[in-house]
């Protein structure tokens, strides 16, 4: 492909060299550059890719796009400087894979929680509709049925671009993707065409990086402020920052509630453990689904079917059909009639959602005992909230690891338990072994408890120092019960 026609709707500041001349492949990674490519130079987060402009050369890349000032003497070079680099790293992706996003209707899904769950549901009912789709995610990546596996939420730019470039060879005709915030901040998005933005919600997470609740607020909403106006943004009316998001969207607005007025209005019927009566917008169905955060997730992917033309009935039959994402409140029982559930809340909101649920289908029938722990390496402001709310709201706690990373798995545990007075301690235990941690609850259980294992849900690792070792919350636990 021409360099030149990779350049579009890019802010260019100056070119030094020749664009008319033919590119191999394009990198951001100089470790992966190739003889004839063009490298981008991103300012990251841990390095400043433009340290690497000459190894990208030494392995012979033609072309560097960079945004800082860099030497530009090496002959037969072509320096490009651009405005924004992470940005023309995503419009360039989107022109050297064929510009997949044009070819597919893609529906992006933002919000601290619900977006996994959200996406995989629109992926399973588009397919049940009888479209061929395809789907970005966290658990995974799907193309028609076709699993591929995921390394983020939303990956880099030009796998993102590869991966929707593979839906349309496969004669996808739908795809729907979760859009983080750190990828919006990124820019990883940038040149998508999306048809439409969903909003779920924003509560704490992820503060290490974006350092305050405004900067993460401003991060989703930049997603809907760069929705062009064919799209439809569908937001969240009950969340505080609902309407926030859409302030600046040029998209057609719609909105979702089980409380206010709204254009997809659900009303909750009646909950039990495995599953939830509810009203669609005056239709009455039953859904697998337990927790009013999953009615507003099912109320966004209803929504989001109809805004995209399929029949509105249609859609409610199949909503009745869809089951639990994995690792999302996955419910094992154990020979001796307790439950443990799996669950992948992370965040103070979601735990506190998931343990709410599961009392009100209990409805003060049996213990509810947490096992839970905080990421290393991540927000640690939300490790004392999450300690108190999992004690708020449970009869025993056991604080353990989750993904510690790069620090000590106790002095995470700790800084959980900082958030504790000595009352709250008192039904409290520490156990740094997450296996031991599970067993222990195990040991505790009675007839007609909940033990909620909460934070990794469909996780099958446990990363410790940059290594992945194999964990699986759930196979911990059918080993338990002897299955
Ligand atoms: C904090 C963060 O988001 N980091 C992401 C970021 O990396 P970075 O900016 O740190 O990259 P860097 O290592 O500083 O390097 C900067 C540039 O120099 C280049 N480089 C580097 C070394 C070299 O020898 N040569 C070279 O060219 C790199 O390729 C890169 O282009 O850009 C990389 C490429 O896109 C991502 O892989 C990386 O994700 C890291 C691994 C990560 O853990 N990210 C998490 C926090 C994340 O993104 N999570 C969200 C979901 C969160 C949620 O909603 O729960 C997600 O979307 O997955
Ligand atoms: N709409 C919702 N509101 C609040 N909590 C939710 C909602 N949906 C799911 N949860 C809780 O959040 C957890 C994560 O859900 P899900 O994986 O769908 O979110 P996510 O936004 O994809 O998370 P991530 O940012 O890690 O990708 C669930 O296990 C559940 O406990
Ligand atoms: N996408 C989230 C996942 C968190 C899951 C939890 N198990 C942890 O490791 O903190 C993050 O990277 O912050
Ligand atoms: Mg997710």
């Amino acid at each position: 492909m021409k360099l030149k026609d990779l350049l579009k709707g890019i802010d260019i500041v100056e070119i030094k060299g020749n664009e008319n001349l033919e590119i191999t492949g394009i990198q951001t990674d100089s470790r992966k550059a190739i003889a004839g490519s063009a490298f981008i130079a991103l300012k990251g987060v841990q390095v400043d890719g433009h340290q690497y402009i000459n190894n990208a050369l030494d392995l012979g890349a033609k072309v560097v796009i960079h945004q800082e000032k860099v030497d530009t003497s090496r002959e037969g070079i072509t320096y490009i400087k651009v405005k924004d680099s992470a940005d023309a790293a995503g419009k360039i992706a989107t022109l050297w894979y064929g510009d997949p996003s044009a070819k597919l209707k893609l529906v992006g899904v933002t919000g601290t929680n619900g977006k996994t769950t959200t996406a995989t549901l629109l992926y399973e009912m588009f397919r049940k509709f009888g479209n061929k789709v395809g789907l970005l995610s966290t658990v995974a990546n799907y193309i028609d049925g076709t699993v591929y596996h995921a390394t983020h939420t939303t990956p880099d730019p030009l796998s993102l671009n590869e991966m929707l470039a593979k839906m349309v060879d496969a004669g996808c005709e739908y795809a729907f993707m979760e859009v983080s915030s750190h990828a919006i901040h990124q820019k990883r998005i940038s040149g998508l065409k999306f048809d439409g933005g969903i909003f779920t919600n924003i509560t704490q997470d992820h503060l290490d990086y974006h350092k305050t609740m405004a900067e993460y607020l401003k991060a989703k909403k930049m997603f809907f402020d760069n929705l062009p106006e064919t799209a439809f943004a569908l937001t969240n009316a009950d969340d505080k920052n609902g309407a926030v998001m859409l302030q600046n969207t040029k998209a057609k607005k719609y909105t979702y509630s089980v409380k206010t007025l709204a254009d997809f209005k659900a009303k909750i019927i009646e909950k039990h453990f495995d599953g939830t009566a509810v009203e669609f917008n005056n239709k009455e169905l039953q859904v697998q689904f337990v927790g009013v955060f999953n009615v507003y997730n099912l109320l966004a992917v209803y929504g989001t079917a109809v805004l995209l033309g399929q029949d509105p009935d249609e859609a409610l039959l199949i909503l009745s059909t869809l089951k639990p994402v994995s690792g999302r409140f996955e419910t094992l029982r154990s020979p001796e009639n307790y439950t443990a559930i799996v669950d992948y809340a992370h965040t103070p909101d979601a735990l506190t959602n998931v343990l709410e649920a599961i009392h009100e289908v209990l409805e003060g029938n049996g213990r509810v005992i947490t096992v839970v722990g905080c990421g290393g390496n991540r927000d640690k402001t939300k490790r004392p909230i999450m300690a108190r709310e999992a004690v708020r709201l449970s009869d025993q706690v056991i604080l353990t690891s989750d993904n510690p990373r790069f620090e000590e798995p106790q002095a995470i545990i700790n800084d959980m338990a900082d958030g504790l007075n000595s009352q709250q301690m008192k039904k409290t235990l520490l156990i740094v072994e997450r296996e031991q941690a599970i067993k222990t609850a195990c040991t505790l259980a009675k007839e007609g408890d909940v033990i909620l294992i909460a934070g990794k849900g469909h996780e099958d690792y446990q990363d410790v120092k940059g290594v992945k070792h194999h964990f699986d919350d759930r196979e911990v636990v059918r080993n338990i019960f002897g299955e």
